[in-house]
């Protein structure tokens, strides 16, 4: 099966991550994962990833570095490869569509959230850094 690439956002406010919950009826649902989803043909990343949150969350968003640890999981609709990058909101959330919950937390309510496969490494290397982040 073929490699499916994501994109994840790595959206913090004052040493908080915006963590999502996939909503109970997806591909993965109820598992938590950073607000994101695949890649289209001839897309880059940081395309991706505005795009995704404009539709998701009817957010303007900006995205800046990406984070230098990827996460992989082999999953039975193929092999995901998740690529996070640091993402500033320059709106509100105006909807949910694809999520049962958002929640900011802190690094240690992070790390006690059930993430998807792909996410755990993503996760624990970020909640090392404490959530600090200057865009
Ligand atoms: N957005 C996002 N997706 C992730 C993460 N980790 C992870 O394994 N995934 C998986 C779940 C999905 O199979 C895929 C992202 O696709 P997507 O969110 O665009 O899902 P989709 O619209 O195709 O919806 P679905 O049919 O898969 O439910 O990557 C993550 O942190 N964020």
């Amino acid at each position: 099966m073929g490699k499916i690439q994501v994109v994840g956002a790595i959206i913090l406010r004052d040493h908080q991550l915006l963590a999502a919950k996939r909503a109970a009826n997806r591909t993965l649902g109820g598992y938590w994962e950073f607000p994101g989803g695949k890649i289209e043909p001839g897309e880059a990343p940081e395309a991706a990833i505005v795009r995704e949150l404009q539709e998701e969350f009817g957010a303007q968003a900006t995205a800046y570095q990406k984070f230098d640890i990827d996460g992989v999981a082999e999953l039975t609709i193929g092999e995901i490869m998740l690529h996070c990058y640091y993402v500033r909101l320059d709106s509100g959330i105006t909807k949910t569509v694809a999520h049962d919950e958002l929640r900011w937390v802190n690094a240690d309510e992070a790390l006690a959230l059930q993430w998807a496969p792909s996410d755990v490494a993503v996760i624990e290397a970020l909640s090392k850094t404490g959530f600090n982040y200057e865009y």
